[in-house]
């Protein structure tokens, strides 16, 4: 199918003799904003880690546009691909606009590059683009590493629980910022929020203890009982409730 960017068959991973992923199929659709949604240790981050190509797998495929993630360079997987990480807590020396330039090293490129103004401005960051990123609050940060992945120019997007350590404000300011994304990106959001992957994303993956629980349209999967089959009754009704599973 034309559509898909990210064919995964059978893929299975294991670790010192546990089952982390058994059998996972799963395809990213081009333009879609997924969810991957399950219980703690359902194997969310490694499936992540599988898209991206840096968890080795010991069954099944991966493929990124038609093509075996391994038959890739780094630097050519990096202008397919871009991973935003829970929070960018470390020291970071370099101000906004350098580490977004540092998106277009796969590009032989510079934060002299349209790439890096452009990404600026989509994110917002621009009116910071002099400050030092360790200066910036967690959700400026989010958005900082969300536009230097738009300046690697990769066509997905892969964020791991994006809104963790956020406070209220800082996370609608995220996911605003995650919404307006433009069209040519593919996003993929490992998240505990389901009011937010109920709300912003077309697609729901829902894991557990390692395999593929349900994988289909975000409307779905939240009509049809499928939090209440991943998660139980009592989630259901906190959700029913408006609250947020953070
Ligand atoms: N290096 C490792 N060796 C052994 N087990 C591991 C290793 N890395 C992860 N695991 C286990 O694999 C399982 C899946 O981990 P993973 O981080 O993918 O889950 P997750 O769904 O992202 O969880 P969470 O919601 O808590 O972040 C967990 O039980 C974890 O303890």
């Amino acid at each position: 199918m034309s559509d898909v960017v990210v064919c995964c068959r059978s893929v299975v991973v294991r670790k010192r003799n546990k089952l982390l992923l058994n059998e996972v199929d799963f395809d990213l659709r081009a333009g879609a904003h997924t969810a991957i949604i399950g219980p703690n240790g359902a194997g969310k981050t490694t499936l992540l880690r599988v898209i991206l190509g840096t968890q080795e797998i010991q069954g099944g495929t991966v493929e990124v546009g038609g093509v075996g993630i391994n038959d890739y360079s780094r630097k050519e997987l990096a202008k397919k691909m871009a991973y935003v990480p829970q929070l960018l807590a470390a020291e970071v020396a370099y101000s906004v606009e350098e580490f977004i330039g540092m998106g277009r090293y796969a590009h032989g490129g510079s934060a002299a590059d349209p790439e890096v103004a452009e990404a600026m401005a989509l994110m917002q960051v621009d009116a910071f683009a002099k400050r030092r990123v360790s200066s910036l609050s967690g959700g400026e940060r989010q958005r900082v590493c969300i536009a230097a992945g738009l300046a690697q120019r990769a066509g997905i997007l892969l964020l791991d629980e994006p809104l963790a350590h956020l406070d209220p404000a800082q996370r609608l300011d995220v996911q605003s910022a995650i919404a307006g994304l433009p069209e040519w990106v593919t996003v993929v959001v490992v998240t505990h929020d389901l009011v937010w992957a109920q709300q912003r994303f077309q697609r729901v993956l829902a894991l557990d203890s390692g395999a593929v629980f349900a994988d289909e349209k975000s409307s779905d999967f939240f009509s049809e009982g499928g939090v209440e089959g991943l998660f139980g009754g009592a989630v259901v009704e906190h959700l029913n409730g408006g609250g947020n599973e953070a």
